[in-house]
């Protein structure tokens, strides 16, 4: 049977690459940091996923499954060892500590099982870190049979997440995921995924990457900014108000506007790649977890501040996308500590400053000035 290894065992992890492999029948095995997650996975035996699709929602119990912490016996190796996948469902910055802990498996996977392919796939929404994660890998393997084992036998790969997927926190056994638009996985793999139902081969990731975290995750993100200056607590009531839903729309048409100007690429092929046909039921989703990390959403070529600068360079000034920016520096959530790194910028050296240090953009540029008249209103 096949092995999947899914380090990151929080809602992504559980609720969408746990569930698709679990579906297709493979072996399970979590790792995860957080001794809170394993425990919940170990003492309760089971998690539940409800996964809102078009026609139908199942709810799904998945029982079968090793979970594994950072524990002093390394108990996770074998897992390491002999995963044909191991799918990253962690955040950017988790990269290179999940990396370096699992290269004494990976030293001891090419003297145990030298000739198994192992495909790694990478579920981020931050777009060109294959590179430096490679790079991560291979300090890891310093050997040149260590090496030429990564070179032969590994396919380090991204992906586009194209799914919402949230619980009530990262250790919760109850999650729920929309499974309507498929996993894009840049080619070529070594394992044959093609069993694994959401999963879908994509050629020119960087390219799609981009294109997808503008259209998708710029209107989340600014539902979530909107949504909390409100009041809101989760995506599901920012919806219902009509200004914020204004809002969503106009940031959405700005972002095509913006990419018709820029990309060789039609409307057609953007409604493809980012809407996401209706699913059953609710979905409750946290603003808490679509905000979270205003800097790296707020940053130079992010979702929002990225797409304003190639607006701004195709003769298009984007208005709501630089008021929902704004919203971003006002969006003092003490639950999230970049969001009070970024508070406490503005209120030591000023939100001009603050504009210039997180969107990475110059000082005197028409964006700066713009995202500062912009925040003034709203303070
Ligand atoms: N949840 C979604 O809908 C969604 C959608 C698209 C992309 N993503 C991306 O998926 C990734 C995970 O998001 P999530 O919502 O599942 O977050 P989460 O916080 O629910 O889960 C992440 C898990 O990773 C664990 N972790 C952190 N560092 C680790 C390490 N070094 N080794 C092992 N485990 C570690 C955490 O303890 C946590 O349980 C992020 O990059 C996010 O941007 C999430
Ligand atoms: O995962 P992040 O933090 O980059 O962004 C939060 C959400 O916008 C994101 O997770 C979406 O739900 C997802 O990308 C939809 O496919």
């Amino acid at each position: 049977m096949n092995n999947v290894l899914i380090v990151g065992a929080g809602r992504l992890g559980k609720g969408f690459m746990g569930e698709i492999f679990d579906n297709a029948g493979w072996n399970l095995s979590f790792l995860d940091n957080d001794d809170t997650v394993i425990k919940e996975l170990n003492n309760n035996g089971y998690y539940k996923v409800t996964v809102h699709r078009e026609d139908r929602i199942d709810n799904r119990i998945i029982s079968k499954y090793k979970a594994y912490s950072y524990d002093k016996d390394y108990s996770c190796e074998m897992a390491i060892i002999n995963a044909n996948v191991i799918a990253m469902t962690i955040y950017p910055e988790d990269f290179p500590e999940a990396i370096a802990y699992m290269g004494a498996a990976f030293r001891k996977r090419v003297e145990e099982n030298y000739a198994q392919n192992l495909d790694v796939i990478c579920l981020t929404n931050k777009n060109y870190l294959i590179p430096s994660f490679e790079k991560l890998f291979l300090n890891e393997l310093s050997t040149e049979k260590e090496r030429k084992w990564f070179r032969e036998h590994v396919a380090l790969r991204d992906t586009i997440v194209r799914r919402a997927t949230d619980s009530e926190s990262n250790s919760s056994i109850n999650v729920r995921s929309t499974a309507v638009l498929s996993l894009l996985v840049q080619s070529p793999l070594l394992n044959d995924l093609s069993s694994v139902e959401w999963i879908e081969p994509c050629d020119n990731v960087e390219l799609m990457k981009d294109l997808k975290v503008f259209t998708v995750n710029g209107p989340h993100v600014t539902a979530a900014f909107a949504g909390y200056l409100k009041g809101y607590t989760t995506l599901n009531e920012t919806v219902r108000d009509q200004e914020c839903v204004d809002l969503i729309n106009q940031v959405h048409d700005e972002i095509y506007e913006g990419i018709l100007r820029e990309y060789r690429v039609n409307k057609a092929d953007l409604d493809k790649l980012s809407i996401f046909p209706a699913a059953k039921g609710e979905l409750e989703d946290h603003i808490l977890r679509i905000a979270w990390d205003p800097i790296r959403k707020l940053s130079r070529n992010d979702r929002l501040t990225g797409i304003a600068c190639i607006c701004l360079k195709n003769d298009f000034y984007p208005k709501g996308i630089i008021k929902s920016i704004a919203n971003g520096f006002a969006y003092d959530n003490e639950q999230d500590p970049a969001a009070m790194e970024i508070q406490n910028c503005i209120k030591n050296e000023g939100i001009k400053t603050a504009i210039v240090k997180y969107c990475g953009l110059k000082e005197n540029s028409i964006l700066v000035e713009a995202i500062e008249n912009d925040y003034n209103k709203i303070k």
